[in-house]
């Protein structure tokens, strides 16, 4: 086993970044390639939990951007980040990762619903845990579900795999002359309104003490390496 820069950590993918090059839904080669990323993480000795977005497939606000209710905008939303955890779970089982979604919202005959005892005692016994469903509660985000789920399982940081190498002045996908942070405290994010995470899962992971590392999640290799002390990212801590 090496020594990890952290040992237990939940992984945060967004749903846009399961869509690869179309412009809808889940991409089983990215899928795949997240996979084995986790494979090798778990490799190394990481026990790892992963909470999925469902960009890729829905978002509340857009049934309430239409003047349609936005409750059941997000149990939609909730429901495709379902989708992609069982889709992440199923590639994880198929390379032969044991993998156990489990819902914020009851659904016995697709998967386990969550409680944090259960989800201990899976990552105990050498599992992925996947957390579907976000927080249960609409009006939040699987940015706020990441935070929460990693307070709850005492992960030693909460990794964002996003589409971006980290966290700049301002949005690097508008701004091209925007600067990366390699580091920056929770307060100072929240303070200049980066929008790389959503406020209230930043102030989460602020309470509870919980560094917050932002990395592309399309670079191979790169949770490893993070992992091992190197790679690409900005750390968010105190
Ligand atoms: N200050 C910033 N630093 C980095 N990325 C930013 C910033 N402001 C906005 N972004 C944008 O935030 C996106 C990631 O946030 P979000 O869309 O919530 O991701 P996710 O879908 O992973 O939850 C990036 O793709 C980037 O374009
Ligand atoms: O606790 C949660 C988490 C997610 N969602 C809904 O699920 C959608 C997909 O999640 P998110 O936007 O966080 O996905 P990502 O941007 O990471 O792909 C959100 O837009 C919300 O509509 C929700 O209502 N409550």
């Amino acid at each position: 086993m090496e020594n990890l820069k952290y040992k237990r950590i939940l992984l945060k993918v967004s749903g846009e970044a399961l869509m690869g090059d179309q412009s809808f839904g889940i991409d089983q080669k990215v899928v795949a390639r997240v996979a084995q990323d986790i494979q090798k993480a778990q490799a190394l000795g990481a026990e790892i939990c992963v909470v999925i977005g469902g960009g890729n497939i829905f978002r509340g606000v857009s049934v309430a951007a239409q003047g349609g209710d936005r409750v059941v905008g997000d149990h939609m939303g909730m429901l495709a980040t379902v989708m992609n955890c069982l889709a992440m779970s199923n590639a994880l089982n198929a390379m032969g990762v044991a993998a156990v979604p489990l819902t914020a919202i009851a659904m016995p005959e697709i998967c386990e619903s969550f409680t944090q005892r259960g989800a201990k005692r899976h990552l105990e016994e050498g599992k992925v845990v996947l957390f579907a469903a976000g927080t249960g509660n609409p009006f939040f985000t699987t940015d706020s579900g990441a935070a929460l789920r990693a307070a709850e399982m005492g992960c030693d940081a909460l990794m964002k795999g996003t589409q971006v190498d980290g966290i700049y002045s301002a949005d690097p996908k508008k701004v091209p002359d925007a600067v990366r942070y390699d580091t920056i405290s929770h307060a100072e994010v929240l303070k200049q309104g980066l929008k790389v995470m959503d406020a209230a899962a930043i102030a989460l992971a602020q309470d509870s003490n919980i560094p917050i590392i932002v990395f592309s999640i399309h670079e191979p290799d790169g949770l490893v390496a993070i992992l091992q002390g190197g790679g690409r990212a900005t750390v968010v801590s105190d």
